[in-house]
């Protein structure tokens, strides 16, 4: 009996044990199917944030920007007088000019940030729409870097990934996201740097510089403008950072940035150029067309000169206080005044020309017909992050 009751209780008990495992391994899959399925989620939504490439389109038609003078007493001055053109992803654009031209104003109204003295008129869409910074899909980077002395880099990044990316995204996406920013923007060699301040030797200028540019690229914004992120570096700083953002161009993204005077190597990298003077534009369109349309405006780039140089050079008035000083004093020493349009003609005759010439040419009217296109298409809308 006794034999028959233990063999008894021990089949009751293998029995529990067996179907306690059971329920105990069903129970610990469904929760891994859960698991994994909420974290399949998580992934596409944060990837959504990493790898999401759209169709995005920026154009801007007929923009004025007028301010008031002499404390709003009727009179106005136009900052910027009926600028068009548009702006593609994989494309970087420049927007050149002498000091005063109109360069950030720009910027300001495409990125719907301009001073609330300015008016403005015209549109600005992305992708059909008006949008403004602060939802995610456009970023603006300032002149200044605005960043903390006594963190790292990496420190730098972690504290603002973790405050601006999405909360769905685990600790190991947003450390995968700072990482590929640090790469992208080369900064792997200062990782672990602290920024530095007046007291606290830290980064260079143009590694701060490209700090700054990371700290927006982040949240990875459809559209990127940048006031003059060359402002202060040497040239191979400089030229570091442009590469580095043609490099987040090529990542499907829109880059627009303003820009004084770029060496020719910095120049070469720029898809689009919008050239522009005393607010108005001077040239809009594929940046190595701008040679071909100076010398069909009568303006030939002598070789071997750079070409942002020579652009600058004609429509930047402050050469001509220059220009009559040494022809004076060549003419005053009887030496035989060379003859070219630098000579000829004052930057106001030359603007002149090339505003009149913009106007009627193929490329304003190529801007022109790829706005309407550009209207036409069907894209989809961007999501506010
Ligand atoms: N909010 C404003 N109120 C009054 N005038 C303004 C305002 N913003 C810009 N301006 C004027 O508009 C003109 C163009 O300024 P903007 O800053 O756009 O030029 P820029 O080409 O960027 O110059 P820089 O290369 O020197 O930065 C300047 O004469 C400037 O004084």
């Amino acid at each position: 009996m006794k034999v028959e009751e233990s063999t008894e209780n021990e089949l009751e008990q293998s029995e529990m044990k067996v179907e306690e495992s059971t329920e105990n391994e069903l129970e610990q899959s469904e929760m891994k199917v859960e698991e994994s399925t909420e974290n399949e989620l998580k992934q596409s939504e944060s990837s959504t944030v990493m790898r999401e490439k759209k169709e995005i389109y920026l154009v801007w038609e007929d923009v004025t920007a007028v301010v008031a003078k002499n404390l709003g007493k009727g009179a106005t001055r136009k900052l910027l007088n009926r600028q068009s053109g548009y702006a593609l992803p994989d494309r970087i654009m420049a927007i050149m000019g002498p000091s005063g031209s109109g360069k950030s104003t720009l910027l300001d109204a495409l990125a719907g940030r301009l001073s609330s003295n300015v008016i403005m008129s015209g549109n600005v869409l992305l992708n059909g729409k008006q949008r403004k910074i602060g939802n995610g899909s456009i970023s603006y980077t300032t002149q200044e870097d605005f960043l903390f002395g006594t963190l790292t880099v990496k420190e730098t990044l972690t504290y603002s990934a973790h405050l601006r990316l999405p909360s769905t995204m685990t600790k190991d996406e947003i450390n995968s996201v700072i990482e590929n920013t640090i790469m992208k923007m080369g900064l792997q060699d200062c990782a672990d740097n602290k920024v530095g301040n007046w007291h606290l030797r830290g980064l260079s200028g143009g590694e701060k510089r490209r700090l700054s540019i990371s700290l927006e690229i982040l949240t990875q914004p459809y559209v990127l403008f940048l006031d003059e992120p060359t402002s202060g570096l040497d040239s191979a700083s400089a030229l570091f950072v442009i590469h580095a953002l043609k490099n987040i161009a090529l990542d499907g993204r829109i880059v627009v940035c303003s820009i004084h005077q770029p060496s020719g190597y910095i120049f070469d990298l720029f898809d689009d150029l919008c050239l522009l003077s005393s607010g108005e534009t001077i040239y809009f369109g594929e940046a190595k067309l701008a040679v071909k349309f100076f010398a069909e405006a009568g303006f030939p780039c002598p070789t071997r000169r750079n070409p942002s140089d020579h652009f600058l050079r004609c429509i930047n008035s402050d050469f001509d206080k220059m220009a009559s000083t040494l022809l004076r004093s060549l003419r005053d020493s009887a030496v035989s005044v060379p003859s070219n349009f630098e000579t000829s003609f004052t930057t106001e005759d030359i603007k002149a020309k090339l505003i009149e010439k913009y106007r009627s040419s193929e490329y304003s009217i190529n801007t022109r017909k790829k706005i309407r296109q550009i209207a036409l298409i069907n894209v989809s809308s961007l999501h506010s992050r």
